[in-house]
């Protein structure tokens, strides 16, 4: 070689060479005591080339003993040449993964090892990366794979931190993680916006990106990280939907190969992303379904409810003047969504206005859910107006879905407002002012869009004056006051509402009459009709069973003078019905229920007449 270019020293050339080589190189002596270590060796141990010598083998690999590296000596000795993977320990006592070839040299007839070290602490990582590729991909799924990948990079790369995250919306402005790990620990996810972050690089543009040092200096708010990576998962629209963040106390080298390999981790996390939303789409269509079919069920039996208890949805029948304003009033309103308090007597057909009110909405198509808090027990009607979960009274086995869920689209008709307890006025003005209210027992608020139409027979500007209804909800209520008239005012209604009634009684007994005489006509006017509609309702019925021919017969039922203390005032109101009640329980001999008791005269429940008895203070006997 020398012959080649005579001007180099090769003696020096070859020194140079071999204490500059990419490898370490150790010499050492049959008892494994080290004779050289090159300027590399140096570089990468940590000790000078004088503490060397002083060393054996056996110090910087605790894997050797005298005994393992005799048979080392003899194998090298045999074969010339060795390969093998261990690991070394540099001055300070940190390990480094290396790979040795191992010479067997005899020099001036004395026999060495010697050893070509390479630094192999790259490789192994990417080693252990792409096993933990493999390990996490194949076994795991879900949650579980999110934590495996977090654990895994952390490990394997040695870094401080990593996250695997999804973005909370399309915006992309703000991460959650799905796992978290940092400092050996798993930790509780959280939620962060990316504005400051290096994560908002890499999720506005789909990219992967890696910061090796400064990090924290870029990035006030990454106080003590030095090096950043992150890789966007992308879905199968190309679309990103999370990262994978790794976050490191110091500065972070990554190969392009394990760059690539955690690539491959985030299409994989895309996978099971993509999973996780289609999983949680299909829970939440299954909860619809349910509550559907829950909805159905209520309705349903609700529906049989109506059908049972309720009278037949006619027509109003009106000429008075005075009530077809009331009547175009009703008409003005009920395409808003407004409120509407229906205020009058008894039997004027106030629930008949509420229906035609819904029926010319335009929520006529969903259901209009009738509530009476007059005729359910205090303690009954929050679980009815509002629902109960199961178990959240004692009695309360299974969930149910009040009548305000009920009316979700539609209208809620509450009948008789006036006697809702006061602790439940100021839960239903909360359920009208902001459409939301809890179910009995349960802490997740349901929101609602119903429309509201009240009724009362009762004063309740008075009440809310005595105290006994908030004025509050008496406001929210008051928005669209209608006046549904007594009989005694329209009184030009009799004949028309006379006929209609001989029309349906006769047709539902069988019975074919077709003349009122005038003097029955003039004997219904002549009445003061304290029970209105509902009263001359039941006269009909009870004259139509009566009547032998074809024309209609009153019998001795109707009285034949009008009380003149009576008025239409609401501040009588109560007085009136009052005498009202007892007038009828008179005439029936103070019998309540039966064909011939009072309740049926009255057109009220037989339970309902016993507690508004209770209420006006009317006992057996008394006189009006
Ligand atoms: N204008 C009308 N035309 C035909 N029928 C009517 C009319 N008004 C009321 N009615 C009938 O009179 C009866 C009583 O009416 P409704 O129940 O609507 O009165 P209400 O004011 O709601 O009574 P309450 O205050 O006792 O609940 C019902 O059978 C109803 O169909």
């Amino acid at each position: 070689m020398k012959d080649l270019e005579p001007s180099i020293d090769y003696t020096k050339l070859s020194e140079f060479t071999v204490e500059r080589a990419l490898a370490s190189i150790f010499w050492m002596d049959e008892s494994g005591r080290l004779q050289f270590a090159n300027e590399t060796a140096q570089v990468l141990y940590g000790y000078s080339a004088k503490e060397f010598k002083a060393l054996n083998i056996t110090d910087i690999n605790p894997n050797f003993d005298s005994k393992s590296f005799a048979e080392l000596w003899e194998r090298s000795k045999k074969e010339k040449k060795v390969r093998l993977e261990s690991t070394h320990l540099r001055k300070d006592g940190t390990e480094i993964p290396v790979e040795i070839f191992v010479n067997h040299l005899e020099f001036e007839g004395k026999a060495y090892n010697v050893s070509f070290i390479l630094d192999i602490t790259e490789r192994k990582r990417k080693e252990r990366l792409l096993r933990s590729v493999s390990e996490t991909t194949s076994d795991t799924l879900g949650g579980d794979f999110f934590v495996a990948l977090v654990e895994n990079i952390s490990r394997s790369l040695e870094v401080q931190m990593t996250i695997v995250t999804e973005c909370t919306d399309s915006s992309k402005a703000r991460l959650r993680t799905l796992a978290y790990y940092k400092e050996g620990r798993l930790q509780e996810n959280i939620e962060y916006d990316t504005v400051g972050t290096p994560c908002q690089f890499v999720v506005d543009n789909s990219d992967a990106w890696l910061i090796e040092t400064d990090v924290n200096k870029k990035f006030q708010r990454e106080d003590g990280v030095e090096g950043y990576f992150g890789v966007p998962i992308l879905s199968s629209e190309n679309d990103c939907i999370g990262h994978i963040g790794i976050f490191h106390d110091a500065k972070l080298m990554l190969s392009d190969e394990e760059i690539e390999i955690l690539k491959l981790f985030s299409d994989r996390a895309a996978v099971e992303i993509e999973r996780k939303i289609a999983n949680q789409k299909l829970i939440e269509a299954a909860k619809e379904v349910e509550s559907l079919k829950d909805r159905l069920e209520a309705e349903n039996t609700y529906l049989q409810e109506e059908i049972k208890f309720e009278h037949n949805f006619q027509e109003i029948i009106t000429q008075s003047a005075k009530f077809r304003s009331v009547l175009s009033s009703s008409e003005q309103v009920a395409t808003t969504d407004a409120t509407v308090l229906i205020l009058g007597e008894s039997g004027t057909g106030k629930e008949l206005l509420a229906r035609a009110i819904h029926n010319i909405s335009k929520r006529s198509d969903r259901p209009l859910v009738k509530v009476n808090c007059a005729v359910l027990p205090a303690n009954l009607i929050e679980s009815e107006l509002f629902g109960h979960e199961k178990g959240a009274f004692t009695g309360a086995i299974a969930k149910k879905i009040g009548r305000f869920e009920l009316a979700d689209g539609g209208t809620l008709f509450l009948d008789e407002i006036g006697e809702l307890p006061l602790e439940l006025q100021s839960k239903l003005l909360r359920a009208l002012q902001e459409g939301e209210f809890d179910r009995l027992g349960s802490t997740n608020t349901i929101k609602v869009d119903v429309r509201v139409i009240a009724a009362t027979n009762r004063d309740l500007q008075k009440e809310v004056e005595e105290g006994s209804f908030r004025a509050d909800l008496f406001y929210r209520l008051n928005v669209f006051p209608l006046y549904s008239m007594p009989l005694r005012e329209r009184k030009e209604d009799i004949p028309l509402l006379t006929r209609h009634f001989v029309n349906r009684f006769s047709a539902k007994i069988g019975k074919k009459i077709v003349s009122i005489p005038k003097r029955v006509i003039n004997s219904l006017q002549g009445y003061h009709w304290p029970g209105n509609i509902r009263e001359l309702e039941n006269v009909i019925e009870r004259s139509v069973i009566l009547s032998s021919g074809r024309a209609l017969e009153l019998g001795d039922w109707i009285p034949r003078t009008e009380s003149q203390t009576i008025t239409s005032d609401f501040d009588t109101l109560h007085e009136f019905e009052r005498k009202y009640i007892i007038s009828v329980l008179q005439k029936t001999a103070w019998r309540v229920s039966g064909e011939k008791g009072a309740a049926k005269i009255l057109g009220m429940k037989p339970t309902t007449l016993e507690s508004r008895m209770k209420r006006l203070q009317i006992k057996r006997g008394i006189s009006g």
